[in-house]
C-alpha cells in the first residue's frame, strides 16, 4: 500500500463519471464533499496487500493516526487514489480495504471524511507547507 498524506487546510472533491464498471454505490449528496482542517490519505492498495488485508488495514490506521497526532489534525479523510502505484489490487480487495481503514479510524474517535471509491472525481486541496504537511508511507504485508 502507498500513502501520500497532506496535512490541508481544506479538501473538497467533485465526482464526475464512474471510472470503473461497478464503483462504490453513492447518494447525490455525497457525489460533493468538503472537509477542512483536515490530514487528508491518499491511498492506492497494491496486489501485495492481497496477501493480509487485516494485516495492512491495521497498520495503515496506525499510520494515520501517528501522523495525525505530530501535526495536530482531528479532522482525517480518506481519499481511494489509483495513482501511487504500479500494481494497483484489484478495485474489490481496494474498496474493502479503503472501507475498513476509513470505519477503523472512526472507531479510534477521528471525525473521518472519504471520497466515493471508483469515480473520476475533481479534487482541490490546499496543503498547510509546513514541513510535516507533506509525507507518504509504504505499508507491507510482513511475509
Ligand atoms: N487499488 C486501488 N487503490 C485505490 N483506489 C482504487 C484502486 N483500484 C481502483 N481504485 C478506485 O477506482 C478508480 C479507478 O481506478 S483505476 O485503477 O484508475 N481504473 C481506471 O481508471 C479504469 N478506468 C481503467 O482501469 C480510482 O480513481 C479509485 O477511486
Amino acid at each position: 500500500m502507498r500513502m501520500l498524506l497532506i496535512h490541508s487546510d481544506y479538501i473538497e472533491y467533485e465526482v464526475k463519471d464512474k471510472a470503473i464498471k461497478n464503483p462504490e454505490p453513492i447518494s447525490e449528496e455525497e457525489k460533493k464533499g468538503r472537509m477542512d482542517e483536515v490530514l487528508v490519505a491518499f491511498i492506492s492498495v497494491e496486489k501485495v496487500d492481497e496477501k493480509n488485508p487485516d494485516e495492512v488495514v491495521e497498520k495503515a490506521i496506525n499510520e494515520i493516526i501517528e501522523v495525525a497526532k505530530q501535526v495536530k489534525a482531528e479532522n482525517l479523510f480518506v481519499y481511494p487514489f489509483a495513482h501511487l502505484s504500479s500494481e494497483l489490487a484489484k478495485p474489490s480487495v481496494a474498496q474493502e480495504v479503503l472501507r475498513r481503514i476509513y470505519e477503523g479510524l472512526k472507531e479510534r474517535g477521528y471525525n473521518v471524511g472519504k471520497a466515493p471509491f471508483g469515480y473520476y472525481k475533481a479534487f482541490r486541496i490546499s496543503c498547510k507547507g509546513h514541513p510535516l504537511a507533506e509525507l507518504s508511507r509504504t505499508i507491507v504485508p510482513e511475509e
